[in-house]
């Protein structure tokens, strides 16, 4: 048996909706069932549900052997795992953005305060950082920041609140990761399950 961790939002439905494009069906019935359950198993594998930050947590301990999260929570936290593969899926990107005309960028709010102070440290500007948890978009229209730091994927919310990308930081992909030590151990139903989601 090996255990796989998902996330039950956006990277889950890229993932659903990939296999399906891919004629890829093992495991599609069982993963899209009306439930509460937090997890559920198909022949040798059993998969679990979890918040996308959390996913690299379950992993590394070794309670999960894979893990399918976005490579914005590897670059905004340490993990001790095997970053395996990027996945085909879960496209977007870090940005810097603010209002247009926008000239001063000493404060920025962030759900990603790792990465933005990466960014700005290697740009050499001195920026102070506000953490917030979402609707980051706001910060800037209330003037309680300069610019944010945010994923960006269509442009959507950007766009409907009057904001625009200063620069991109970097391209955002779902990632697959692995437990350092039973990705050896459990090497054969590995393969298989990578055999399964077109991986290998
Ligand atoms: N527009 C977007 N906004 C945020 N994340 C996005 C976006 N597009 C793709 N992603 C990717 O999806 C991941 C978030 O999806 P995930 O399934 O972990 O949670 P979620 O959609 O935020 O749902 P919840 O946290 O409510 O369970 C991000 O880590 C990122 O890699
Ligand atoms: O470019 P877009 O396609 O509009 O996507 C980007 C938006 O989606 C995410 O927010 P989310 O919906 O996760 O809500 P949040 O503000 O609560 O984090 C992200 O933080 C942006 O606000």
């Amino acid at each position: 048996m090996i255990t796989v961790a998902l996330t039950k939002g956006r990277l889950f439905k890229d993932f659903i909706k990939y296999m399906e494009e891919n004629g890829l069906n093992d495991y599609i019935g069982a993963l899209t069932g009306e439930t509460r359950s937090l997890y559920t198993v198909v022949d040798d594998v059993k998969f679990i549900f979890a918040k996308g930050p959390d996913v690299p947590t379950y992993v590394e301990s070794g309670v999960a052997d894979l893990g399918i999260v976005g490579s914005d929570i590897i670059a905004e936290n340490e993990f001790n795992i095997l970053n395996v593969s990027q996945l085909p899926f879960g496209d977007c990107h870090f940005s810097v953005a603010a209002l247009p005309g926008q000239e001063a960028f000493g404060t920025i709010a962030t759900k990603y305060t790792n990465v933005a102070f990466e960014h700005f440290k290697n740009r050499k500007m001195d920026v102070s950082l506000v953490h917030l948890n979402g609707s980051v978009e706001l910060a800037p229209l209330l003037g309680l920041s300069d610019a944010i730091v945010d994923i960006v994927q269509t442009g959507g919310t950007l766009r409907d609140n009057g904001l625009i990308e200063y620069e991109k930081i970097m391209d955002i992909h779902a990632r697959l990761i692995a437990n350092k030590r039973t990705f050896y151990t459990k090497e054969d139903g590995i393969y298989e399950f990578l055999k399964e989601i077109g991986v290998v």
